[in-house]
């Protein structure tokens, strides 16, 4: 809609001064007999003459008004489809190529189709005052809050201000570290049933596609930590919930046309053209909202009488603890729980894929059997812990250095959520430059975690020891940065008050699956599988047409 309101804001406002030197012009020809004015009491000429000079007039006001841009690097983005979150090829490459050639700048200008001017964040502090600094100063913009709405619902990742706020603070207590901790018995149960698949489908096939297992996991995990709903997915790859995600999530040029349209018309619009991709959408969602309302009403009746402050007491999962800590509508909760469901199993079940990739590759597959004997002495050692929890306590895995290095690599080389975008409600600054209310601001996490001024030359490489630091008796210990200057270097999660709220969630699950997928199986490319791949996806990216392994196990 913001591109819609540029273009027609800009036609308006040609048209009107165009309207009004017309009639000045013709008022002073005609009170004139001198040449040339007098040629100008013909109308055609009139209007040819006041079109020319408002034309050079808006280009005049453009110059005046992007001053501020020109000391920017600046590109031409011929090819719109990057701005876009449905993706056949990796958000951020092109734009990666651009930061490459724009060393110590802090924003990049980039020009889109009509005259459209995005801004890009490149430095630290430019990614600092956008989410934390002057983060009130920014919104998701309309058109994207409008198309992901349906797929995301209309929950925490959509909502903006004051509401925003609320349900910030609401539903954060339920990801503190200690809630995760008690979650790991669940991922455990579903990893080991995830095994069981996994050796079936081997015996079967002789190779198994890890991205479909990966988001088969995730979803049995959020189900139940979420809602206490086993979806099933593992038990069977076509159960209904699964089934419908998967149809959700496939990039097609269908939810690339219709996420353009919403550039321009308003969402009812979009929504009742009468596409293929359109009537996929409409059965699928609306599946995942009736299965959403049918767990909630268990829900509520299930918690009457539970009074607010008594949450964490009296129901077992997050949403119970959001209804009894918040004022959310029985709406607002079925779309919370969209929201959680998307945002929480397809973003870790790509992490899962790509570090399986990277994993496979001939340079790192080294890291397996390091990995196997990192995890196989953290056991010998591992404080008395029931086996019932998981392959090592919480408390082990999350300081393991090559697990934990080898996971912040994965997020950092193939961030699931490639770009993201924001738009200025008022006027303000980003590092310094005058930002007009309605400026666009597009992130790209691919192109920032992958920026050589930050991660030096082996910036686009595998390597987990730059997040393991040394002392001088050999000890190896985690750091937190990754040998970059600032936490702002990488932007997987982004940053602030509108960060992602399941970080540590997703930090675990990643780190548990890993750990106990590695430990059990060594894994290769089939044959002839060179390790291209292609990271596609709506929303967030896979490899395309999955990615499979096999053993030996
Ligand atoms: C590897 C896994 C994950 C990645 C890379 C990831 C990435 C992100 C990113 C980039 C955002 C910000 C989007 C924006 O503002 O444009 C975000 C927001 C969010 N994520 Fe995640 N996410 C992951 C896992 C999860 C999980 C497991 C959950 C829930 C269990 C979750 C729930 C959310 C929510 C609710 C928000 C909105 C936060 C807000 O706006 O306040 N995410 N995530």
């Amino acid at each position: 809609m913001e591109l819609f309101y540029h273009l027609l804001s800009r036609l308006m406002r040609l048209a009107a001064i165009t309207c009004g030197l017309w009639i000045l012009i013709r008022r002073v020809a005609q009170a004139s007999s001198a040449f040339p004015l007098q040629s100008l009491q013909n109308d055609r000429i009139a209007i040819i003459a006041a079109l020319v000079i408002s034309l050079i007039g808006a280009r005049v006001w453009e110059y005046i008004e992007l001053a501020p841009l020109r000391k920017l690097p600046s590109f031409q983005l011929l090819d719109f489809r990057e701005l876009l979150p449905i993706t056949d090829t990796p958000r951020g490459k092109q734009v990666l190529e651009w930061v490459k050639k724009s060393p110590g700048a802090d924003l990049m200008d980039i020009e889109v189709a009509g005259g459209f001017h995005t801004l890009i964040p490149l430095s630290p502090r430019a990614h600092r005052d956008i989410h934390t600094t002057r983060a009130a100063d920014f919104e998701k913009p309309l058109f994207g809050r409008n198309y992901l709405s349906r797929l995301l619902g209309n929950g925490m990742i959509l909502s903006e201000g004051n509401v925003h706020k609320h349900q910030r603070k609401v539903i954060t207590p339920s990801f503190r570290i200690q809630n995760i901790i008690s979650l790991q018995p669940l991922m455990a149960e579903k990893t080991n049933l995830m095994f069981k698949g996994i050796d079936h489908e081997m015996c079967e096939n002789e190779r198994i596609e890890i991205a479909s297992w990966g988001s088969r996991v995730t979803m049995d995990i959020i189900g139940p930590a979420f809602m206490s709903k086993d979806f099933g997915s593992l038990k069977s790859p076509d159960s209904p919930m699964e089934h419908a995600y998967k149809n959700l999530v496939e990039p097609s040029s269908g939810q690339s046309l219709l996420f353009m349209l919403s550039l321009i018309f308003p969402r009812f619009i979009v929504r009742a053209i009468p596409t293929p991709t359109n009537r996929m959408l409409a059965k699928n969602i609306d599946y995942i909202r009736s299965a959403c309302r049918a767990i909630l009403d268990e829900k509520l009746a299930s918690l009457k009488g539970t009074r607010p402050g008594d949450a964490d007491e009296t129901t077992s999962d997050i949403l119970g603890s959001i209804i009894a800590r918040g004022d959310f509508s029985e709406q607002d909760l079925v779309d919370q729980m969209l929201t959680f469901l998307s945002a929480g199993h397809e973003t870790t079940a790509s992490s899962i894929a790509w570090a399986t990739h990277l994993l496979t590759l001939p340079q790192y597959t080294h890291f397996q059997q390091e990995l196997r004997d990192e995890i196989r002495e953290a056991v010998k050692i591992a404080p008395a812990f029931d086996p019932a929890q998981g392959i090592l306590p919480y408390s082990t895995l999350e300081k393991l250095p090559l697990l934990n290095g080898i996971c912040e690599e994965t997020l950092r080389l193939f961030p699931p959520v490639t770009n993201t975008g924001r738009v200025a409600i008022r006027d303000t600054f980003v590092a310094d430059t005058p930002i007009r209310k309605g400026m666009m601001l597009a992130i790209f996490p691919w192109a920032t975690n992958r920026n050589p001024e930050f991660w030096g030359v082996t910036a686009e490489e595998m390597v987990p020891q730059r997040w393991i630091d040394e002392d001088a008796n050999g000890a190896r210990r985690l750091n937190k940065h990754g040998g970059a200057a600032s936490n702002m270097c990488e932007q997987t999660f982004l940053h602030g008050n509108r960060a992602c709220i399941g970080q540590d969630f997703a930090k675990a699950e990643l780190r548990y699956i890993l750990a106990a997928l590695f430990e059990r199986y060594h894994l290769e490319r089939l044959e002839g599988d060179r390790g291209h791949v292609v990271p596609a996806g709506s929303l967030t990216i896979k490899p395309r047409g999955g990615l499979y392994v096999r053993g030996p196990w």
